[in-house]
């Protein structure tokens, strides 16, 4: 079947029709259309200052936009956004002199009786065994008493990981979410990502071309804010990253 036909008949979990992003006199994102269906890992790759962050931003209503994005087959809403897409970002922005746990408590801020989700010890207890769930999702579960300054910059990365995780996102966008951390972290953290996707759709944007490969199912490219290049993951090849990253595709 064509990949046409197969979006097509996919389950459309966002979807944009010429979006566009200015800042100022600056274009930055130009006539993009992009569709996410339940259950890819889609890989967002392009030079510095392609629009990549830009684009995880407007696709969330976090910078304004022009254009149309629908969410779950319905015009986007923020609540609806705010409900069931989590978002982990490059550098974790997490409180550091808070635990684990209350850290991804955090994450339950949008729930009715949400104000008592600042810490742990004033959470409800509904709250805190989700927390703790979604820090077994992430092999953390012994780190929950530890605050976040006391943790790997991997660990810290797993912690921001469970704070999305905890609200039962369908979406799980992540912006760059290894680029801080060494090798082997930057796998691990790659590899829970994709592994807690589980049936969940993952978009996130890395420079790291082996993590587009081996942890997205599909990728689209960047260049000068415009998408030049939207297929799955196994067909990409060298001719496709030549004028990308000309200095890695030689
Ligand atoms: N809030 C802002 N105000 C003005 N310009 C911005 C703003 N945010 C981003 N830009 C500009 O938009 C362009 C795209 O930035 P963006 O961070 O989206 O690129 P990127 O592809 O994610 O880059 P990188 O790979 O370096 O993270 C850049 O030229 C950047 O300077």
């Amino acid at each position: 079947m064509a990949l046409d036909a197969v979006r097509a008949a996919a389950d459309p979990v966002l979807t944009a029709r010429g979006l566009c992003v200015s800042f100022g006199a600056a274009k930055i994102l130009r006539d993009i259309s992009l569709d996410l269906n339940n259950g890819e890992r889609v890989a967002l790759i392009g030079p510095n200052g392609a629009g990549k962050s830009t684009l995880l931003r407007a696709l969330v209503g976090l910078v304004p936009s022009t254009g149309r994005i629908d969410a779950f087959g319905r015009p986007c809403e923020i609540r609806t956004l705010r409900q069931e897409v989590g978002f982990v970002f490059q550098h974790h922005a997490l409180v550091r002199r808070l635990t684990a746990l209350s850290n991804v408590v955090h994450g339950l801020m949008h729930r009715p009786g949400g104000w008592r989700a600042w810490h742990q010890a004033v959470a409800p207890a509904a709250f805190r065994e989700a927390a703790m769930e979604a820090l077994a999702l992430v092999d953390l579960t012994e780190k929950a008493p530890v605050r976040v300054d006391n943790l790997s910059g991997g660990q810290a990365q797993r912690v921001a990981i469970a704070r999305a995780l905890v609200r039962g996102p369908r979406l799980l966008i992540a912006d760059e979410p290894a680029a801080s951390l060494d090798p082997a972290a930057g796998h691990d953290v790659m590899a829970r990502l994709a592994d807690t996707s589980g049936n969940r759709t993952l978009l996130f944007t890395s420079h790291d071309l082996d993590h587009a490969r081996t942890y997205a199912t599909r990728i689209v490219a960047l260049v000068a804010g415009r998408v030049v290049f939207d297929r799955p993951a196994s067909q990409l090849d060298l001719s496709d990253l030549r004028g990308l990253f000309p200095d890695r595709a030689a």
